[in-house]
């Protein structure tokens, strides 16, 4: 757990970070939303003390990280940057290798873990290791970021803009990795964005700033249906709400007994497919599937559409 108390940061007359507390559950994704300038970023450094606070504590499972050396603190904490931040002359591998040799470890275990985090990062060790970050495609070097700060099994994952600099397909990709990912290791996410769309569909949280000051903090589904009046309301319609909305429940959840033609769709998939596949198909219900492969429910058009409006 980050528990951040009070935190407040100047830079001369600018107040960074105005005097932020909130608390970061373990193995929880939060997304730090805000527009340019809001403090997101100043607020995140703070964390791994690459930005010293002015006042206020933060505590990592309950020890103050002020009195941590800031090395031992960073090399607990995984960063990733927007456009990657790899060394350019530094071979793949090395790269991903650069927290583990500081830790002092094995040659073999170093390799060991290089080979095992390129696999997982669907990179094959043996032709990416040895290139350069230049030889790469953006979303390659992306994962490659990811993969260095993941090589010491850091137990928390700070990103500022990760997926900034990726075309909107690869971005999609990487952003669906990522949440493969965390649930896999059950790591604690921390990560900026200006988009909320990106907010929603990663966070487990958001945190919504602006001028240094936290807004509101809160699930996808209450922003969506309660956001704080004013900057938040405005950021939150300007995503497409009732698809987000529909895109945040599973069709189990509002499945009900009975038949209905056609293919089924699996119960773990959410409303927003739901709609979409009802409305390719031209139906108004769909057989609903478990994952045992037995079909008892279904799910209609017009269930889904109550779930769409404004929460009441
Ligand atoms: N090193 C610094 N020196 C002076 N001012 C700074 C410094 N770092 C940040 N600031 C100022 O603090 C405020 C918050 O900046 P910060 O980078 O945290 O915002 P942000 O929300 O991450 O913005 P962006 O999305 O553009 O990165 C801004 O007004 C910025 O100009």
């Amino acid at each position: 757990m980050i528990e951040i108390d009070k935190i407040s940061r100047r830079f001369g007359d600018v107040v960074a970070v105005d005097d932020v507390s909130l608390v970061i559950g373990s193995g929880t994704i939060t997304a730090l939303v805000g527009t340019s300038g809001s403090g997101k970023s100043t607020l995140l450094r703070m964390i791994n003390r690459l930005i010293a606070p002015t006042s206020g504590t933060i505590r990592i499972d309950g020890r103050d990280t002020s009195g941590v050396p800031a090395e031992e603190l960073r090399r607990g904490i995984g960063y990733v940057i927007q456009g990657h931040g790899l060394f350019p002359h530094w071979s793949v591998a090395r790269n991903i290798a650069t927290v583990p040799r500081l830790l002092g470890w094995e040659t073999a275990r170093i390799d060991a873990r290089v080979r095992e985090l390129l696999e997982l990062f669907k990179l094959d060790p043996d032709t990416y290791g040895t290139k350069f970050p230049h030889q790469l495609s953006g979303g390659q070097q992306q994962r490659v970021g990811v993969a260095r700060a993941l090589a010491a099994q850091p137990a928390i994952l700070l990103m500022d803009e990760p997926f900034g600099a990726l075309d909107p397909i690869i971005r999609g990709q990487a952003q669906e990795d990522l949440l493969a990912l965390q649930r896999r290791l059950g790591i604690t996410v921390v990560i900026v964005t200006h988009d909320m769309e990106e907010a929603l569909l990663l966070g487990d949280r958001i945190v919504v700033m602006d001028g240094g000051r936290v807004l509101q903090a809160a699930t996808p589904a209450e922003l969506l249906a309660r956001p704080a009046p004013g900057f938040v309301e405005k950021l939150v319609a300007g995503t497409d709400r009732p698809l987000r909305l529909l895109s945040l429940t599973q069709v189990d959840e509002i499945a009900e007994p009975g038949t209905a033609d056609g293919a089924p769709i699996a119960g773990t998939q959410n409303l927003r497919d739901a709609l979409s596949e009802l409305l390719w198909r031209g139906t108004q219900s769909l057989p609903v599937a478990q994952a045992d492969g037995s079909v008892r429910t279904r799910v209609s058009l017009a269930s889904i559409l109550a779930r769409a409006g404004r929460p009441r």
